[in-house]
């Protein structure tokens, strides 16, 4: 709320003669604050003795003298008004004065020049390019325009131009609510968009004044006017309205009733005025004074109307207008007067705020309906009735709108009516399908392009190419399958060879010792029997995980046997294996012709494969050995006794004293060879054959011995192991099949070698012993 007393100005009408001497003079340094002191000529006629005050001082704002210009009262008077109304406040500009002084020459102005426009029009002008600078607004500019004439309000705003007499226009009376607000009925509001639609009503209102006015009744000077602009603000989206309004009055002429000299109708009517103005001064006197409580108003219409100008909610300013000529100087100072007491008035200016009441309507019908709605949900009362046209076209408008809201948390708001909520689900759908219709046949023209675009020759040369790379990766895949197909046959040729293979080595192996040639035999097998056992060795295992790999590809599908052999041809160790393979063939080869030579060599000496194992010492050969060696023990008896005879008395024989006292036992007899012998051969073990005496002879026959028991025990041996049986079968045996076929070999190899060698070294004495024995 801002506090401001009524602001006043005054300005003196040019005279015909200028700035008539000792009449006024105004004073703008005094203390800043402009003073006009009006200056009564003396009279002769008064005598020469004259009391009366001779001159009157009075303080305005600022004083207009007499070449002031229009323009100069519009900045310095109209413009900071105008300015309050734009910011929401109310204004008052009114022109207090006698007849004749200028006030409609101020506030309308001159219809002679431009320059002689009033403060109506140049605000008007101010206010409407104002409106234009500021966008964050929204404005609303109304004209109406009052004239009180006898207490009777007048709209001068009457299109109908049919208005010949002041009573042919609509007649305004005033109308209070309970909060005292003055409503004045039949006082047209007239929109005005533009400057120029503002200026056009100020002249319809002024016509219809002048149309009115008869030279009984010069409406300009008995009657008020009170041109009113209208302005409402409101920013986008906010339902708080800015009300203003700016009050351009024109007052009657203010002069004394006596003065005017008129009876009849016009006393009457001068009355009238100078009552209305008598009023206007009441109030004013009473809102001058602190402690009044009531301001009489409603004395007068003029004053009902101004009610909120004087000492009320707006910003008021009063232009005395002063014609300073000799016999207007009583007016001049009744006017001044006037004015001094306006000043002391106070008003409290607010801004006029309000919710907008047509939003207010529509917020509370919308209030009210939903309300409705919900209390039909929960009463289960639904309405039944059909929606109307416009309901289903403002529903259609909310979900275009809702669809087309970018906003995540927009709402689709229908209120709690069933029967929109089911048109809305209906619409919806209807778009959905619609969409999908429209996607569909986009699709399928889609497509009708693309054929078209196979048409193109550049296109179709496109096509053709991937036509004949695809022929190309066919027959690629083709050539592919088929060298599969071939390295499968090859691998199973291969592998029904080897154990073709392995069935001969086996029938070879069941007869190791075929007749032959022995010698050749044994030549050949003491050189190929490693390799052959090694042969056999791998066959076995190999021939075992040929089982299971036929038991493996029996499981596996084709394509996986397929892979199957590309992996072991493609295997880094498949030359090696490939190598280790032809070389077991080979040895497989030299093994089977040397059994093959054993056999024949076998039967030539006619050793059957029972006799290459006996089981017990033959009889025959057993009573021919003890003949023997009994041949040879009386042949060593009697060369011992011819021996020891000869040498009885020798010195070396002395040294063996203690031996000949010792009895004469089958042990001692057997130790005496041996202690006759050299030391090498007192060192070989006892044994019961004979010896010839002969140390070279002895030595021989003593490593004979040593040998042939040596070779009976290992042979012994290895009948009793079933790793030394000469059954190559049963060596196999116990050679477990390794997925290391190479180390696997390597590991039979010696093994086998060994077991040939022993098994050569074991009976090749006794072969040969046997050939010497037998007859
Ligand atoms: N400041 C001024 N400069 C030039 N001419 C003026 C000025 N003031 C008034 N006049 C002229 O004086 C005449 C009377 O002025 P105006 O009609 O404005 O007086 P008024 O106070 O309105 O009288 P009324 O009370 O009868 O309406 C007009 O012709 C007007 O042009």
């Amino acid at each position: 709320m801002v506090k401001q007393t009524i602001q006043i100005f005054a300005r003196v009408k040019p005279t015909v003669r200028k700035h008539q001497q000792g009449i006024y003079s105004i004073d703008e340094d005094e203390k800043l604050i402009p003073s006009l002191e009006i200056i009564l000529p003396r009279d002769s006629a008064d005598g020469f003795v004259n009391n009366k005050r001779e001159n009157y001082k009075f303080r305005f704002q600022r004083i207009f003298d007499q070449d002031a210009k229009q323009e100069a009262i519009f900045e310095s008077i109209a413009k900071p008004v105008a300015e309050s109304v734009l910011a929401g406040y109310n204004g008052t500009i009114f022109a207090y004065g006698q007849t004749g002084s200028g006030k409609t020459f101020t506030i309308t102005g001159g219809a002679e020049r431009y320059s002689d426009r009033g403060i109506i029009p140049r605000t008007l002008s101010y206010i409407f390019e104002q409106l234009q600078k500021d966008s964050s607004k929204i404005y609303t500019t109304h004209i109406s325009y009052l004239e009180i004439y006898n207490e009777c309000g007048y709209d001068l705003l009457d299109p109908r131009h049919e208005a010949s007499s002041l009573e042919d226009l609509p007649k305004v009376t005033i109308l209070e609510d309970p909060d005292q607000n003055i409503h004045l009925k039949n006082l047209s509001l007239h929109q005005a968009t533009t400057e120029e639609e503002a200026l056009n009503l100020l002249f319809l209102g002024d016509t219809n004044r002048m149309i009115a006015e008869t030279p009984m009744n010069q409406a300009s000077t008995r009657s008020h006017c009170i041109f009113t602009i209208h302005l409402s603000s409101k920013e986008p989206g906010s339902a708080t309205v800015r009300h203003a309004k700016l009050h351009l009055v024109d007052l009657a002429g203010s002069e004394r009733v006596a003065k005017t000299g008129v009876g009849g109708q016009l006393l009457t009517e001068a009355k009238y005025i100078n009552l209305s103005l008598h009023y206007l001064e009441q109030v004013i006197i009473a809102l001058s004074e602190k402690h009044r409580s009531h301001i009489p108003y409603r004395n007068s219409m003029m004053t009902s109307v101004l009610r909120d100008s004087l000492g009320g909610n707006c910003m008021t300013t009063m232009i005395a207008t002063l014609s300073l000529e000799k016999r207007n100087v009583d007016e001049s100072i009744s006017t001044c007067r006037f004015a001094q007491r306006v000043a002391l008035i106070k008003n409290e200016v607010v801004l006029n705020e309000e919710i907008d009441p047509r939003l207010m309507i529509i917020r509370l019908q919308k209030e009210i309906q939903e309300l409705k709605d919900e209390l039909a949900i929960v009463t289960g009362e639904q309405r039944t009735e059909a929606l109307t046209e416009a309901e289903l076209l403002q529903l259609e408008k909310l979900i275009t709108s809702f669809l087309e809201d970018q906003d995540p948390e927009s709402r689709l708001e229908v209120g709690a009516d069933m029967r929109k909520i089911h048109h809305c689900f209906h619409h919806l759908k209807k778009l959905l399908n619609d969409k999908k219709i429209l996607g569909k046949s986009s699709v399928s023209s889609e497509i009708k392009d693309r054929d078209h675009d196979c048409q193109d020759p550049l296109k179709e040369e496109e096509y053709k190419k991937l036509q004949d790379t695809l022929k190309q990766r066919d027959n690629e895949i083709n050539i592919l399958v088929n060298m599969l197909k071939r390295e499968k046959k090859k691998t199973q040729d291969a592998l029904h060879l080897s154990s073709m293979d392995g069935s001969e080595l086996r029938r070879s192996q069941s007869s190791p010792f075929p007749p032959g040639n022995p010698e050749e035999s044994q030549r050949t097998l003491l050189s190929s029997a490693p390799r052959q056992a090694q042969d056999a060795s791998t066959f076995q295992p190999r021939s075992s995980l040929f089982h299971k790999k036929t038991g493996m590809r029996e499981e596996m599908s084709l394509g996986r046997q397929e892979a199957f052999e590309i992996f072991k041809r493609d295997h880094a160790d498949s030359i090696t294996i490939e190598d280790n393979k032809q070389i077991l063939k080979q040895r497989f080869s030299e093994a089977k012709a040397l059994g093959e030579s054993i056999n024949e060599a076998r039967s030539k000496i006619g050793i059957s494969e029972n006799m290459a194992v006996p089981s017990r010492p033959d009889p025959l050969e057993e009573k021919l050995r003890a003949q023997l060696e009994e041949e040879k023990r009386r042949f060593k008896l009697t060369l011992e006794n011819s021996f020891l005879g000869q040498q009885a008395n020798s010195p070396a024989m002395n040294s063996l004293d203690h031996m000949k006292s010792s009895p004469q036992t089958p042990k001692s007899q057997h130790e005496r060879p041996r202690l006759l012998s050299n030391k090498s051969v007192s060192k070989r073990p006892t044994s019961s054959i004979p010896l010839t005496g002969d140390s070279q002879t002895d030595s021989d026959i003593l490593a004979f011995i040593k040998a042939r028991q040596s070779i009976l025990q290992k042979k012994c041996k290895s009948f009793r192991s079933p790793v030394c049986s000469l059954n190559p079968k049963a060596a196999f045996s116990f050679a477990q099949p390794c997925p290391d076929r190479k180390g696997l070999c390597d590991d039979l190899d010696q093994q086998h070698h060994t077991i040939f060698t022993s098994f050569l070294r074991a009976e090749t004495p006794q072969l040969c012993h046997q050939l010497a024995v037998t007859p």
